[in-house]
Protein backbone atom coordinates (compact mmCIF):
# COMPACT_ATOMS: atom_id res chain seq x y z
CA UNK A 1 0.00 0.00 0.00
CA UNK A 2 2.57 2.43 1.15
CA UNK A 3 4.44 1.25 -1.98
CA UNK A 4 2.19 1.87 -4.28
CA UNK A 5 1.17 5.20 -2.49
CA UNK A 6 5.05 6.42 -3.21
CA UNK A 7 5.45 5.32 -6.55
CA UNK A 8 1.96 7.07 -7.73
CA UNK A 9 3.76 10.21 -5.91
CA UNK A 10 6.76 9.49 -7.62
CA UNK A 11 4.75 9.20 -11.13
CA UNK A 12 3.16 12.45 -10.39
CA UNK A 13 6.22 14.12 -9.23
CA UNK A 14 7.92 13.19 -12.16
CA UNK A 15 4.74 14.24 -14.70
CA UNK A 16 4.46 17.57 -12.65
CA UNK A 17 8.15 18.41 -13.16
CA UNK A 18 8.19 17.42 -16.82
CA UNK A 19 5.25 19.63 -17.10
CA UNK A 20 7.04 22.73 -15.32
CA UNK A 21 10.16 21.91 -17.55
CA UNK A 22 8.74 22.39 -20.82
CA UNK A 23 6.38 25.08 -19.78
CA UNK A 24 9.05 27.15 -18.55
CA UNK A 25 11.08 25.89 -21.42
CA UNK A 26 8.36 27.03 -24.03
CA UNK A 27 8.39 30.85 -22.25
CA UNK A 28 11.82 30.81 -22.47
CA UNK A 29 11.69 30.70 -26.18
CA UNK A 30 8.44 32.96 -26.48
CA UNK A 31 10.99 35.00 -24.97
CA UNK A 32 14.36 34.89 -26.78
CA UNK A 33 12.60 34.30 -30.34
CA UNK A 34 10.49 35.86 -31.99
CA UNK A 35 8.54 32.92 -33.09
CA UNK A 36 5.73 32.81 -35.38
CA UNK A 37 2.21 33.62 -33.94
CA UNK A 38 0.23 30.33 -33.84
CA UNK A 39 -2.76 28.60 -32.13
CA UNK A 40 -3.14 27.69 -28.33
CA UNK A 41 -0.87 24.38 -27.87
CA UNK A 42 -1.08 21.67 -24.75
CA UNK A 43 2.53 21.06 -23.69
CA UNK A 44 3.82 17.30 -25.21
CA UNK A 45 -0.16 16.67 -27.27
CA UNK A 46 -0.20 20.03 -29.21
CA UNK A 47 -2.81 21.45 -31.04
CA UNK A 48 -6.27 19.58 -30.47
CA UNK A 49 -7.00 21.23 -33.47
CA UNK A 50 -4.30 19.65 -35.19
CA UNK A 51 -5.32 16.06 -33.62
CA UNK A 52 -9.15 16.27 -34.32
CA UNK A 53 -8.92 17.55 -38.10
CA UNK A 54 -8.94 14.96 -41.19
CA UNK A 55 -6.45 16.48 -43.29
CA UNK A 56 -3.06 18.45 -42.02
CA UNK A 57 -3.74 20.84 -45.08
CA UNK A 58 -6.83 21.67 -44.15
CA UNK A 59 -6.39 22.28 -40.75
CA UNK A 60 -3.59 24.47 -41.76
CA UNK A 61 -5.44 26.36 -44.24
CA UNK A 62 -7.55 27.65 -41.04
CA UNK A 63 -4.65 28.28 -39.31
CA UNK A 64 -3.40 30.87 -41.88
CA UNK A 65 -6.39 32.47 -41.86
CA UNK A 66 -6.18 33.59 -38.58
CA UNK A 67 -2.12 33.83 -38.12
CA UNK A 68 -1.18 34.59 -41.46
CA UNK A 69 0.60 32.40 -44.04
CA UNK A 70 3.55 31.55 -41.71
CA UNK A 71 3.01 30.37 -37.95
CA UNK A 72 3.85 27.56 -35.20
CA UNK A 73 2.04 24.87 -34.28
CA UNK A 74 3.17 21.72 -32.32
CA UNK A 75 2.24 18.35 -33.85
CA UNK A 76 2.35 16.57 -30.17
CA UNK A 77 5.85 17.16 -29.20
CA UNK A 78 7.26 18.81 -31.96
CA UNK A 79 7.40 22.83 -32.16
CA UNK A 80 6.64 23.04 -36.08
CA UNK A 81 6.51 26.50 -38.45
CA UNK A 82 4.29 25.91 -41.07
CA UNK A 83 5.11 27.98 -44.63
CA UNK A 84 1.92 28.58 -46.54
CA UNK A 85 2.78 30.50 -48.96
CA UNK A 86 5.43 30.73 -52.13
CA UNK A 87 7.02 33.97 -50.54
CA UNK A 88 8.27 32.27 -47.14
CA UNK A 89 8.99 28.45 -49.06
CA UNK A 90 10.72 30.24 -51.78
CA UNK A 91 12.26 32.85 -48.47
CA UNK A 92 13.40 29.18 -46.74
CA UNK A 93 13.91 26.33 -49.26
CA UNK A 94 15.86 28.94 -51.80
CA UNK A 95 17.46 32.14 -50.09
CA UNK A 96 18.28 30.33 -46.85
CA UNK A 97 18.45 26.60 -48.30
CA UNK A 98 21.16 25.41 -45.67
CA UNK A 99 19.83 26.62 -42.55
CA UNK A 100 16.60 24.59 -44.02
CA UNK A 101 17.78 21.22 -45.02
CA UNK A 102 17.94 18.96 -42.20
CA UNK A 103 14.87 16.67 -41.19
CA UNK A 104 13.72 15.67 -38.02
CA UNK A 105 14.16 12.49 -36.09
CA UNK A 106 11.26 10.32 -35.65
CA UNK A 107 11.25 7.31 -34.39
CA UNK A 108 9.02 5.07 -36.38
CA UNK A 109 10.89 6.82 -39.39
CA UNK A 110 14.07 5.63 -38.12
CA UNK A 111 13.07 1.97 -37.89
CA UNK A 112 12.42 2.05 -41.48
CA UNK A 113 15.22 3.76 -42.24
CA UNK A 114 17.35 1.57 -40.94
CA UNK A 115 18.82 4.27 -38.62
CA UNK A 116 18.32 6.71 -41.11
CA UNK A 117 20.72 5.63 -43.33
CA UNK A 118 18.76 6.75 -46.59
CA UNK A 119 18.32 9.42 -48.39
CA UNK A 120 14.35 10.91 -47.95
CA UNK A 121 14.44 11.06 -44.33
CA UNK A 122 18.58 11.19 -43.47
CA UNK A 123 19.98 13.89 -42.07
CA UNK A 124 21.86 16.78 -44.40
CA UNK A 125 25.11 15.54 -43.83
CA UNK A 126 28.08 14.75 -46.21
CA UNK A 127 26.84 10.89 -46.22
CA UNK A 128 23.61 12.26 -47.42
CA UNK A 129 25.45 14.13 -49.65
CA UNK A 130 27.54 11.40 -51.20
CA UNK A 131 23.89 9.16 -51.42
CA UNK A 132 21.86 12.18 -53.23
CA UNK A 133 24.54 12.29 -55.51
CA UNK A 134 25.41 8.84 -56.34
CA UNK A 135 21.51 8.00 -56.53
CA UNK A 136 21.25 11.34 -59.07
CA UNK A 137 24.13 9.99 -61.34
CA UNK A 138 22.59 6.48 -61.57
CA UNK A 139 19.66 8.45 -62.48
CA UNK A 140 20.67 10.49 -65.01
CA UNK A 141 22.65 7.66 -66.57
CA UNK A 142 18.88 5.44 -67.00
CA UNK A 143 17.79 8.48 -68.53
CA UNK A 144 20.14 9.29 -71.14
CA UNK A 145 19.00 6.05 -72.75
CA UNK A 146 15.94 4.95 -74.15
CA UNK A 147 15.49 2.80 -71.07
CA UNK A 148 12.56 4.49 -69.41
CA UNK A 149 10.57 4.86 -72.56
CA UNK A 150 11.11 1.19 -73.29
CA UNK A 151 10.29 0.34 -69.67
CA UNK A 152 7.45 2.41 -70.14
CA UNK A 153 5.80 0.55 -73.26
CA UNK A 154 6.57 -2.53 -71.78
CA UNK A 155 4.77 -1.86 -68.78
CA UNK A 156 1.57 -0.06 -70.69
CA UNK A 157 1.35 -2.69 -73.11
CA UNK A 158 1.62 -5.14 -70.16
CA UNK A 159 -1.68 -3.33 -68.88
CA UNK A 160 -3.79 -1.87 -71.23
CA UNK A 161 -5.31 -5.37 -72.65
CA UNK A 162 -6.08 -6.33 -69.40
CA UNK A 163 -7.67 -2.54 -68.75
CA UNK A 164 -9.67 -3.43 -71.83
CA UNK A 165 -11.57 -6.21 -70.55
CA UNK A 166 -13.03 -4.63 -68.20
CA UNK A 167 -17.35 -4.46 -68.81
CA UNK A 168 -19.15 -2.23 -66.96
CA UNK A 169 -17.86 0.09 -64.06
CA UNK A 170 -14.61 -0.60 -62.06
CA UNK A 171 -11.98 0.62 -59.81
CA UNK A 172 -8.87 1.39 -62.11
CA UNK A 173 -6.41 1.51 -58.96
CA UNK A 174 -5.51 -2.33 -59.53
CA UNK A 175 -4.39 -1.30 -63.15
CA UNK A 176 -2.88 1.87 -61.96
CA UNK A 177 -0.54 0.25 -59.43
CA UNK A 178 0.51 -2.41 -61.63
CA UNK A 179 1.56 0.49 -64.65
CA UNK A 180 3.50 2.15 -61.63
CA UNK A 181 4.77 -0.48 -59.90
CA UNK A 182 6.43 -2.22 -63.03
CA UNK A 183 7.78 1.32 -64.28
CA UNK A 184 9.99 1.05 -60.59
CA UNK A 185 10.14 -2.02 -60.42
CA UNK A 186 12.00 -2.04 -64.03
CA UNK A 187 14.00 1.08 -63.42
CA UNK A 188 15.29 -0.35 -59.86
CA UNK A 189 15.61 -4.24 -60.14
CA UNK A 190 14.88 -4.74 -64.37
CA UNK A 191 12.05 -6.84 -63.39
CA UNK A 192 7.99 -7.01 -64.62
CA UNK A 193 5.50 -8.60 -63.04
CA UNK A 194 1.74 -9.73 -63.78
CA UNK A 195 -1.28 -8.40 -62.13
CA UNK A 196 -1.76 -11.72 -59.74
CA UNK A 197 1.89 -12.03 -58.59
CA UNK A 198 1.92 -12.10 -55.28
CA UNK A 199 4.73 -9.74 -54.75
CA UNK A 200 2.95 -7.19 -56.03
CA UNK A 201 -0.13 -7.61 -54.26
CA UNK A 202 1.51 -8.06 -51.34
CA UNK A 203 4.18 -4.99 -51.93
CA UNK A 204 1.13 -2.73 -52.69
CA UNK A 205 -1.26 -3.88 -49.85
CA UNK A 206 1.07 -3.12 -47.26
CA UNK A 207 2.27 -0.19 -48.94
CA UNK A 208 -0.98 1.61 -49.05
CA UNK A 209 -1.44 0.40 -45.41
CA UNK A 210 1.64 1.98 -44.45
CA UNK A 211 1.22 5.02 -46.47
CA UNK A 212 -2.20 5.12 -44.40
CA UNK A 213 -0.99 4.82 -41.15
CA UNK A 214 1.81 6.68 -41.35
CA UNK A 215 -0.12 9.55 -43.08
CA UNK A 216 -2.76 9.53 -39.77
CA UNK A 217 0.61 9.35 -37.19
CA UNK A 218 1.75 7.64 -34.42
CA UNK A 219 0.76 8.02 -30.86
CA UNK A 220 4.33 6.39 -30.03
CA UNK A 221 5.66 9.39 -32.28
CA UNK A 222 4.29 12.17 -30.10
CA UNK A 223 5.61 10.25 -26.69
CA UNK A 224 8.46 8.02 -27.39
CA UNK A 225 8.89 7.04 -24.13
CA UNK A 226 6.17 4.63 -25.21
CA UNK A 227 8.61 2.65 -27.52
CA UNK A 228 10.50 1.62 -24.22
CA UNK A 229 7.09 0.86 -22.11
CA UNK A 230 4.23 -0.30 -24.57
CA UNK A 231 3.54 0.26 -27.94
CA UNK A 232 0.13 0.18 -29.62
CA UNK A 233 -1.06 -2.73 -31.86
CA UNK A 234 -0.88 -0.29 -35.11
CA UNK A 235 3.00 0.87 -34.73
CA UNK A 236 3.40 -3.35 -34.14
CA UNK A 237 1.46 -3.59 -37.32
CA UNK A 238 3.50 -1.17 -39.27
CA UNK A 239 7.04 -2.30 -37.97
CA UNK A 240 5.82 -5.78 -39.09
CA UNK A 241 5.09 -4.13 -42.63
CA UNK A 242 8.55 -2.22 -43.13
CA UNK A 243 10.18 -5.20 -42.01
CA UNK A 244 8.53 -7.23 -44.63
CA UNK A 245 9.65 -4.18 -47.29
CA UNK A 246 12.93 -3.97 -45.92
CA UNK A 247 13.86 -7.52 -46.54
CA UNK A 248 12.18 -7.80 -50.18
CA UNK A 249 14.52 -4.75 -50.82
CA UNK A 250 17.48 -6.94 -49.17
CA UNK A 251 16.32 -9.60 -50.81
CA UNK A 252 16.73 -8.40 -54.57
CA UNK A 253 19.77 -6.37 -53.52
CA UNK A 254 21.74 -9.44 -52.79
CA UNK A 255 20.67 -11.51 -55.88
CA UNK A 256 22.02 -8.37 -57.91
CA UNK A 257 25.26 -8.43 -56.34
CA UNK A 258 25.89 -12.18 -56.90
CA UNK A 259 25.64 -11.88 -60.75
CA UNK A 260 27.26 -8.17 -61.11
CA UNK A 261 28.59 -7.86 -64.59
CA UNK A 262 30.14 -4.06 -64.88
CA UNK A 263 29.77 -4.91 -68.39
CA UNK A 264 26.25 -5.52 -68.18
CA UNK A 265 24.77 -2.71 -65.88
CA UNK A 266 21.08 -3.83 -65.95
CA UNK A 267 19.22 -0.63 -64.20
CA UNK A 268 19.21 1.62 -60.39
CA UNK A 269 20.34 -1.51 -58.55
CA UNK A 270 23.47 -2.30 -60.64
CA UNK A 271 24.23 1.63 -61.06
CA UNK A 272 24.45 1.48 -57.13
CA UNK A 273 26.97 -1.34 -56.77
CA UNK A 274 29.23 0.02 -59.40
CA UNK A 275 29.80 3.50 -57.35
CA UNK A 276 30.68 0.66 -54.33
CA UNK A 277 33.09 -0.94 -56.65
CA UNK A 278 34.87 2.25 -57.93
CA UNK A 279 35.17 3.18 -54.23
CA UNK A 280 36.75 0.14 -53.79
CA UNK A 281 39.49 0.40 -56.79
CA UNK A 282 40.15 4.12 -55.73
CA UNK A 283 40.50 2.50 -52.25
CA UNK A 284 38.44 5.29 -50.52
CA UNK A 285 38.01 4.18 -47.28
CA UNK A 286 35.92 7.09 -46.24
CA UNK A 287 33.18 6.62 -49.08
CA UNK A 288 33.41 3.06 -48.60
CA UNK A 289 32.51 2.92 -44.57
CA UNK A 290 29.44 5.11 -46.13
CA UNK A 291 28.14 2.83 -48.95
CA UNK A 292 27.16 -0.47 -47.15
CA UNK A 293 24.46 -2.81 -47.77
CA UNK A 294 22.31 -1.27 -45.58
CA UNK A 295 23.00 2.44 -47.15
CA UNK A 296 22.71 1.25 -50.84
CA UNK A 297 19.35 -0.68 -50.13
CA UNK A 298 18.05 2.23 -48.43
CA UNK A 299 18.65 4.34 -51.49
CA UNK A 300 16.55 1.57 -53.61
CA UNK A 301 13.64 1.55 -51.38
CA UNK A 302 13.88 5.30 -51.60
CA UNK A 303 13.72 5.61 -55.19
CA UNK A 304 11.28 2.66 -55.03
CA UNK A 305 8.67 3.51 -52.54
CA UNK A 306 8.73 7.27 -53.22
CA UNK A 307 8.30 6.74 -56.66
CA UNK A 308 5.60 4.38 -56.48
CA UNK A 309 2.95 6.61 -54.04
CA UNK A 310 3.59 9.86 -55.85
CA UNK A 311 2.81 8.68 -59.07
CA UNK A 312 0.14 6.45 -58.23
CA UNK A 313 -1.94 9.16 -56.56
CA UNK A 314 -0.99 11.59 -58.72
CA UNK A 315 -2.58 9.28 -61.60
CA UNK A 316 -5.49 8.37 -59.73
CA UNK A 317 -6.61 11.94 -59.33
CA UNK A 318 -5.82 12.71 -63.21
CA UNK A 319 -8.04 9.60 -64.13
CA UNK A 320 -10.16 10.81 -61.95
CA UNK A 321 -10.67 14.30 -62.76
CA UNK A 322 -10.75 13.16 -66.85
CA UNK A 323 -13.76 10.86 -66.05
CA UNK A 324 -15.71 14.24 -64.40
CA UNK A 325 -14.42 16.51 -66.79
CA UNK A 326 -15.54 15.32 -70.59
CA UNK A 327 -14.85 17.86 -72.38
CA UNK A 328 -11.13 18.87 -71.26
CA UNK A 329 -10.63 14.85 -71.64
CA UNK A 330 -11.84 14.79 -75.32
CA UNK A 331 -9.16 17.92 -75.79
CA UNK A 332 -6.59 15.88 -74.65
CA UNK A 333 -7.34 13.28 -76.63
CA UNK A 334 -7.79 15.52 -79.91
CA UNK A 335 -4.29 16.58 -78.72
CA UNK A 336 -2.75 13.05 -78.74
CA UNK A 337 -4.89 11.76 -81.45
CA UNK A 338 -3.26 14.98 -83.43
CA UNK A 339 0.61 14.46 -82.38
CA UNK A 340 0.91 10.68 -82.45
CA UNK A 341 -2.36 9.43 -84.10
CA UNK A 342 -3.32 5.21 -82.96
CA UNK A 343 -0.91 3.60 -84.48
CA UNK A 344 1.83 3.52 -81.94
CA UNK A 345 2.39 4.30 -78.24
CA UNK A 346 3.00 8.09 -77.10
CA UNK A 347 7.18 8.70 -77.03
CA UNK A 348 9.40 10.45 -75.13
CA UNK A 349 9.98 12.83 -77.63
CA UNK A 350 6.31 13.44 -78.11
CA UNK A 351 6.24 14.95 -74.95
CA UNK A 352 6.74 18.23 -76.00
CA UNK A 353 4.00 18.42 -78.51
CA UNK A 354 1.59 17.45 -76.18
CA UNK A 355 1.56 21.13 -74.66
CA UNK A 356 -2.43 20.92 -73.78
CA UNK A 357 -2.26 17.11 -72.01
CA UNK A 358 1.15 17.91 -70.10
CA UNK A 359 -0.56 21.06 -68.79
CA UNK A 360 -3.74 18.64 -67.67
CA UNK A 361 -0.97 16.80 -66.11
CA UNK A 362 -0.17 19.69 -64.31
CA UNK A 363 -3.58 21.26 -63.08
CA UNK A 364 -4.37 17.72 -62.07
CA UNK A 365 -1.16 17.69 -59.64
CA UNK A 366 -2.26 21.44 -58.55
CA UNK A 367 -5.94 20.27 -57.50
CA UNK A 368 -4.68 17.16 -56.16
CA UNK A 369 -1.60 17.65 -54.65
CA UNK A 370 0.03 13.99 -54.03
CA UNK A 371 2.06 15.50 -51.26
CA UNK A 372 -0.09 18.28 -49.63
CA UNK A 373 2.67 19.20 -46.80
CA UNK A 374 5.31 17.40 -48.43
CA UNK A 375 8.49 16.14 -46.09
CA UNK A 376 8.84 17.69 -42.72
CA UNK A 377 12.67 19.78 -43.01
CA UNK A 378 14.21 20.62 -39.83
CA UNK A 379 16.21 23.90 -38.89
CA UNK A 380 20.50 23.33 -38.87
CA UNK A 381 20.64 26.39 -37.06
CA UNK A 382 18.33 29.59 -35.43
CA UNK A 383 17.15 31.35 -38.50
CA UNK A 384 14.75 33.40 -39.86
CA UNK A 385 11.42 33.24 -42.09
CA UNK A 386 8.89 36.00 -42.67
CA UNK A 387 10.31 38.15 -40.72
CA UNK A 388 10.24 35.30 -37.63
CA UNK A 389 12.61 33.83 -35.59
CA UNK A 390 13.31 29.83 -36.22
CA UNK A 391 15.27 28.48 -33.71
CA UNK A 392 17.98 25.44 -34.72
CA UNK A 393 15.84 21.57 -34.22
CA UNK A 394 12.30 23.29 -34.99
CA UNK A 395 10.35 21.05 -37.34
CA UNK A 396 9.21 22.87 -40.37
CA UNK A 397 6.40 21.89 -43.07
CA UNK A 398 5.31 22.68 -46.24
CA UNK A 399 1.94 23.33 -47.60
CA UNK A 400 2.18 22.44 -50.60
CA UNK A 401 -1.40 22.52 -51.04
CA UNK A 402 -1.90 25.89 -49.96
CA UNK A 403 0.41 26.75 -52.85
CA UNK A 404 -1.76 25.10 -54.75
CA UNK A 405 -5.08 26.94 -54.05
CA UNK A 406 -3.63 30.17 -53.22
CA UNK A 407 -6.08 32.34 -54.39
CA UNK A 408 -3.45 35.67 -54.76
CA UNK A 409 -1.80 33.23 -57.13
CA UNK A 410 -4.59 31.49 -59.09
CA UNK A 411 -7.87 32.71 -60.39
CA UNK A 412 -11.01 30.68 -59.76
CA UNK A 413 -9.53 28.43 -57.69
CA UNK A 414 -11.16 25.07 -57.82
CA UNK A 415 -11.77 25.58 -61.46
CA UNK A 416 -9.77 22.78 -63.14
CA UNK A 417 -8.15 24.84 -66.52
CA UNK A 418 -5.35 23.54 -68.21
CA UNK A 419 -4.95 26.86 -69.99
CA UNK A 420 -3.19 28.24 -66.48
CA UNK A 421 -0.05 26.47 -67.69
CA UNK A 422 -0.42 27.54 -71.46
CA UNK A 423 1.27 30.37 -73.25
CA UNK A 424 -0.15 32.94 -76.03
CA UNK A 425 0.25 29.96 -78.36
CA UNK A 426 -0.95 27.14 -76.89
CA UNK A 427 2.49 25.75 -75.97
CA UNK A 428 3.66 24.96 -71.96
CA UNK A 429 4.60 28.55 -70.36
CA UNK A 430 6.95 29.58 -68.06
CA UNK A 431 6.32 27.25 -64.12
CA UNK A 432 3.95 29.30 -62.39
CA UNK A 433 5.27 30.88 -59.20
CA UNK A 434 2.77 29.23 -57.15
CA UNK A 435 3.22 25.89 -58.54
CA UNK A 436 5.30 23.73 -56.40
CA UNK A 437 4.48 20.24 -56.75
CA UNK A 438 8.37 18.30 -56.04
CA UNK A 439 9.56 21.12 -53.89
CA UNK A 440 12.40 23.11 -54.34
CA UNK A 441 16.06 23.75 -52.91
CA UNK A 442 18.38 21.07 -51.27
CA UNK A 443 15.79 18.31 -50.60
CA UNK A 444 14.07 18.95 -53.93
CA UNK A 445 12.55 15.81 -55.02
CA UNK A 446 15.32 13.40 -56.50
CA UNK A 447 13.08 11.93 -58.98
CA UNK A 448 11.52 15.22 -60.73
CA UNK A 449 13.39 14.08 -63.98
CA UNK A 450 11.88 10.55 -63.72
CA UNK A 451 8.34 11.62 -62.54
CA UNK A 452 8.06 14.04 -65.08
CA UNK A 453 8.33 12.19 -68.21
CA UNK A 454 7.06 8.61 -66.74
CA UNK A 455 3.43 10.10 -65.75
CA UNK A 456 2.97 12.06 -68.63
CA UNK A 457 3.59 8.82 -70.76
CA UNK A 458 1.06 6.74 -68.20
CA UNK A 459 -1.43 9.88 -68.40
CA UNK A 460 -1.10 10.08 -72.70
CA UNK A 461 -1.24 6.45 -73.15
CA UNK A 462 -4.15 5.67 -70.77
CA UNK A 463 -5.90 9.19 -72.93
CA UNK A 464 -5.00 7.85 -76.15
CA UNK A 465 -6.69 4.38 -75.72
CA UNK A 466 -9.39 5.08 -73.47
CA UNK A 467 -12.83 7.02 -72.91
CA UNK A 468 -13.43 7.36 -69.86
CA UNK A 469 -16.86 7.99 -67.81
CA UNK A 470 -18.40 8.47 -64.59
CA UNK A 471 -21.11 5.44 -63.94
CA UNK A 472 -24.26 7.00 -64.19
CA UNK A 473 -25.24 8.92 -61.00
CA UNK A 474 -21.86 9.69 -60.30
CA UNK A 475 -21.56 13.12 -58.56
CA UNK A 476 -18.58 14.48 -61.05
CA UNK A 477 -17.25 15.94 -58.59
CA UNK A 478 -14.17 14.80 -56.63
CA UNK A 479 -14.23 13.90 -53.17
CA UNK A 480 -11.20 13.40 -50.99
CA UNK A 481 -10.17 10.71 -49.93
CA UNK A 482 -6.70 9.77 -47.63
CA UNK A 483 -6.37 11.73 -44.26
CA UNK A 484 -3.42 12.84 -42.23
CA UNK A 485 -0.42 14.15 -44.35
CA UNK A 486 -1.90 11.59 -47.46
CA UNK A 487 -4.76 12.87 -49.85
CA UNK A 488 -5.65 10.74 -52.55
CA UNK A 489 -9.20 10.74 -54.94
CA UNK A 490 -11.49 8.81 -52.63
CA UNK A 491 -12.32 5.33 -54.19
CA UNK A 492 -13.87 5.47 -57.86
CA UNK A 493 -15.44 3.50 -60.56
CA UNK A 494 -15.12 4.40 -63.72
CA UNK A 495 -16.52 2.92 -67.29
CA UNK A 496 -14.04 2.86 -70.20
CA UNK A 497 -15.24 2.49 -74.25
CA UNK A 498 -11.86 1.45 -76.09
CA UNK A 499 -10.59 3.68 -78.62
CA UNK A 500 -7.97 1.44 -80.16
CA UNK A 501 -10.01 -1.50 -80.81
CA UNK A 502 -7.21 -4.56 -81.35
C1 LIG B 1 4.17 12.89 -58.74
C2 LIG B 1 5.40 12.53 -58.49
C3 LIG B 1 6.21 13.04 -57.34
C4 LIG B 1 5.96 14.09 -56.47
C5 LIG B 1 4.77 15.02 -56.46
C6 LIG B 1 7.06 14.13 -55.53
C7 LIG B 1 7.18 15.06 -54.51
C8 LIG B 1 8.21 15.09 -53.60
C9 LIG B 1 8.30 16.01 -52.50
C10 LIG B 1 7.29 17.11 -52.18
C11 LIG B 1 9.45 15.72 -51.83
C12 LIG B 1 9.95 16.41 -50.57
C13 LIG B 1 10.84 17.56 -50.92
C14 LIG B 1 11.23 18.36 -49.69
O1 LIG B 1 11.64 17.78 -48.70
O2 LIG B 1 11.06 19.60 -49.68
C15 LIG B 1 10.09 14.61 -52.50
C16 LIG B 1 11.29 14.06 -52.11
C17 LIG B 1 11.84 12.95 -52.72
N1 LIG B 1 11.38 12.29 -53.83
FE1 LIG B 1 9.72 12.77 -54.91
N2 LIG B 1 7.94 13.12 -55.83
C18 LIG B 1 7.46 12.44 -56.93
C19 LIG B 1 8.04 11.36 -57.54
C20 LIG B 1 9.23 10.78 -57.19
C21 LIG B 1 9.86 9.70 -57.90
C22 LIG B 1 9.32 9.02 -59.18
C23 LIG B 1 11.00 9.40 -57.21
C24 LIG B 1 12.04 8.37 -57.52
C25 LIG B 1 12.40 8.01 -58.75
C26 LIG B 1 11.09 10.30 -56.07
C27 LIG B 1 12.10 10.32 -55.13
C28 LIG B 1 12.21 11.24 -54.10
C29 LIG B 1 13.30 11.23 -53.13
C30 LIG B 1 14.44 10.23 -53.04
C31 LIG B 1 13.06 12.32 -52.27
C32 LIG B 1 13.91 12.75 -51.08
C33 LIG B 1 14.87 13.86 -51.47
C34 LIG B 1 15.76 14.30 -50.30
O3 LIG B 1 15.33 14.30 -49.16
O4 LIG B 1 16.92 14.65 -50.55
N3 LIG B 1 9.99 11.13 -56.10
N4 LIG B 1 9.32 14.24 -53.58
Amino acid sequence: MLYSIISALNVQTVLIGLLVVLVVYKLRQRWKYNMPPGPFCWPLIGSYEVIQAKYLHEIFGKFTQKYGPVFTVSLGPYQTVVLNDINSVTEALVKSKADFANRPSIHSVDVLTEGGKDIAFANYTPTWKLHRKIAGKALRQYLAGNHLEKVLHDSMNKCLPLMAKEKGAFNPENYIDLMVFNILNAVCFGESVELDDPEFVNFMKMDKDATEMVGKGFVEDMFPIMYKIWTTNKYRTVIKMFDEIISLVKRKFQEHDKTFNSDNIRDFTDSLILARKEAEQEENEEMLSQLSDTHLRQTILDIFSAGIDTSRITLYFAVRYMAGLPEIQSKVQEEIDRVVGKDRLPGIKDREKLSYTEATLHEAMRLGTAAPVGVPHSTLCDTKVGGYDVPKDTMVMINHWALHHDPNYWKDVEKFDPTRFLDENGKLGMKPESWLPFSAGRRVCLGETVAKPELHLIFATIMQRFKITLPEGTDPELKLGGSGGVTMPATYEVIITDRIKT
